[in-house]
């Protein structure tokens, strides 16, 4: 497999910012997880050489029916992919990616190079970490309850057993992942980009084309230009992240666009593109959990009603905005704070967190005894504990004022359960809110074994709660820095998903 290319994108939670992260007044706290999507190119085998048309063949074998043959057609400086199959299913995301990704190889390369490094015609595979799917049916097929610890012992890369349109999502960003993953993957293969241009922590220019890329295509396949968060966490890892001018991607939003149009614009030197992402990371000892919630509800689509109820309520909706801009703010700095004295005081921080971690949130300031380091790093964990709360307040403030359940009653009674488990600090909806999910902060310190960590009482609640389904997913926050190049053999389960059909 020396000359395939292997790349991988993580899938990501706002955790705060929802509708507010539409207006690049305001940022998001995105945090990128431990699932990633992954994108696989390989030269087709040599028998297939020279095939004309050039044909790339995108496989996703953890669904029914999911292979695509595309024929590339460059004419002079114009793609164009078409699928072979007219009557077969579409991919809107992948065939997207592709061309618009050729067509800027055009630009950036020429024509000959482009058509000499696909002589030989490719196969992409693409595949998701299972937490991207559903594994309620995985789970129970297998009688594993509902845990992590079952979840750690399914198969990579699970057979989801049906095609792409039937798959239960469990909101962590597939599109954006794959979306990334994939353009990454092409560029590298087309020598758009240097081979090390995922090397660095700090983003290197590839980095930030691939990301501009990955959002113009993303946004295209939408249909719409959304905010943009999850393209972002999945280039760049966790941030705090403020949107981009649509304005800099309409003139490409096109069908077909004309040959020589998409350089300039995706270029990381074009000032136009204006978004911001800070990194972020979560402190120390401080487990991100998610779980899937089937409430037997679907979320319906929530975002144009919030949005029609702020252009209406435009006075009533700044103030409710701005408040809940300062909790986020109070969220993200209180967090970034925690990491920063656990480098100041290791001790005391260790300490603080052994302590609170067995105690429920509303009584960690009842000991009045705490030596003045820990104290500090006590206030400012009941910091994010009360910002958490102040989110959830408001953000059901907004669902109640706009009449959609952004944080329905369901999900409050869950969330109110879940943050009084001693060593919870606090936790919410994702994202847009709704039915489908939640997220806690749990304290995880070390040199404790695990069945006392707050995390397995967490669990045994969700396991336990018959109000709501929950499912937790294995996720947690990524330490990567967003994209990356994957090590052929490091994966583990890739090459055996690979054969799978
Ligand atoms: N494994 C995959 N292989 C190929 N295409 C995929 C795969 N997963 C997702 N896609 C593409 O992404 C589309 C789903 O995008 P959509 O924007 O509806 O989901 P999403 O909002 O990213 O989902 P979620 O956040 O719940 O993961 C699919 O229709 C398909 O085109
Ligand atoms: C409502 C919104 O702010 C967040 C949607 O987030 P999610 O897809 O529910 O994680 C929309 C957006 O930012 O694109």
């Amino acid at each position: 497999m020396a000359s395939s290319i292997v790349v991988s994108s993580p899938g990501k939670v706002l955790m705060a910012g929802g509708y507010l992260v539409l207006d690049s007044a305001y940022s998001g706290v995105v945090v990128s997880t431990s699932s990633r999507f992954y994108s696989v190119v390989q030269p087709a085998s040599a028998g297939e050489s020279g095939v004309r048309p050039i044909q790339i063949t995108v496989r996703s074998p953890q669904f029914v029916g999911a292979t695509w043959v595309y024929n590339v057609n460059i004419n002079g400086g114009n793609v164009v992919v078409q699928q072979q199959d007219v009557s077969g299913p579409k991919n809107k995301f992948v065939q997207l990616a592709i061309e618009r990704t050729l067509a800027l190889a055009v630009e950036t390369n020429g024509v000959d190079s482009v058509i000499d490094t696909l002589s030989n015609s490719l196969v992409i595979t693409i595949l998701g970490d299972n937490d991207f799917y559903s594994q309620r049916a995985q789970l129970s097929a297998r009688n594993l309850e509902p845990t992590l610890a079952s979840l750690s012992r399914l198969p990579p890369f699970l057979h989801t057993g049906v095609p792409i349109s039937q798959v239960h999502k469990t909101g962590l960003g597939s599109s954006a992942a794959l979306i990334t993953s994939l353009v990454s993957a092409l560029l590298l293969h087309l020598k758009v980009i240097p081979s090390d241009s995922f090397d660095t922590e700090i983003p290197s220019e590839g980095r930030k084309l691939a990301h501009n890329l990955a959002q113009y295509v993303h946004c295209l396949a939408q249909g719409k230009v959304g905010s943009g968060f999850d393209v972002s966490a999945a280039a760049f890892g966790s941030q705090l992240y403020t949107r981009f001018d649509p304005e800099v991607i309409q003139g490409l939003m096109n069908d077909a666009v004309a040959p020589g149009s998409l350089k300039n614009v995706l270029s990381p030197s074009n000032k136009d593109w204006n978004h911001k992402a800070i990194p972020f990371q979560l402190p120390p000892q401080v487990r991100l959990m998610l779980a899937d919630v089937d409430a037997g509800s679907d979320t319906p689509s929530l975002v144009g009603k919030v949005l029609r109820w702020r252009k209406d309520n435009a006075e009533e909706a700044r103030t409710l905005w701005n408040t809940i801009d300062r909790y986020n703010q109070t969220l993200s700095k209180m967090l970034l704070r925690l990491s920063s004295l656990a480098t100041e005081s290791p001790e005391a921080y260790k300490k603080a967190v052994k302590y609170l971690s067995t105690i429920q949130s509303v009584q960690w300031l009842a000991y009045p005894g705490f030596p003045e380091q820990e104290r500090v790093v006590v206030e400012t964990f009941v910091e994010v504990r009360d910002a958490t709360e102040g989110i959830r307040a408001h953000m059901r403030e907004m669902g109640t004022l706009s009449d959609v359940p952004i944080e329905p009653p369901e999900q409050t009674q869950l969330l109110n359960t879940c943050v009084s488990i001693a060593g919870v600090i606090g936790g919410g909806v994702p994202g847009a809110g709704g039915y489908d999910a939640v997220w806690l902060l749990a304290l995880e310190p070390i040199d404790c074994p695990a069945p006392e960590q707050p995390c397995a009482r967490v669990q045994s609640v969700w396991a336990q709660y018959t109000a709501l389904s929950v499912s937790p997913l294995l996720a947690s926050e990524s330490t990567a820095k967003g994209v990356r190049v994957e090590k052929w053999d490091a994966v583990p389960g890739l090459k055996e998903a690979m054969g799978q059909a």
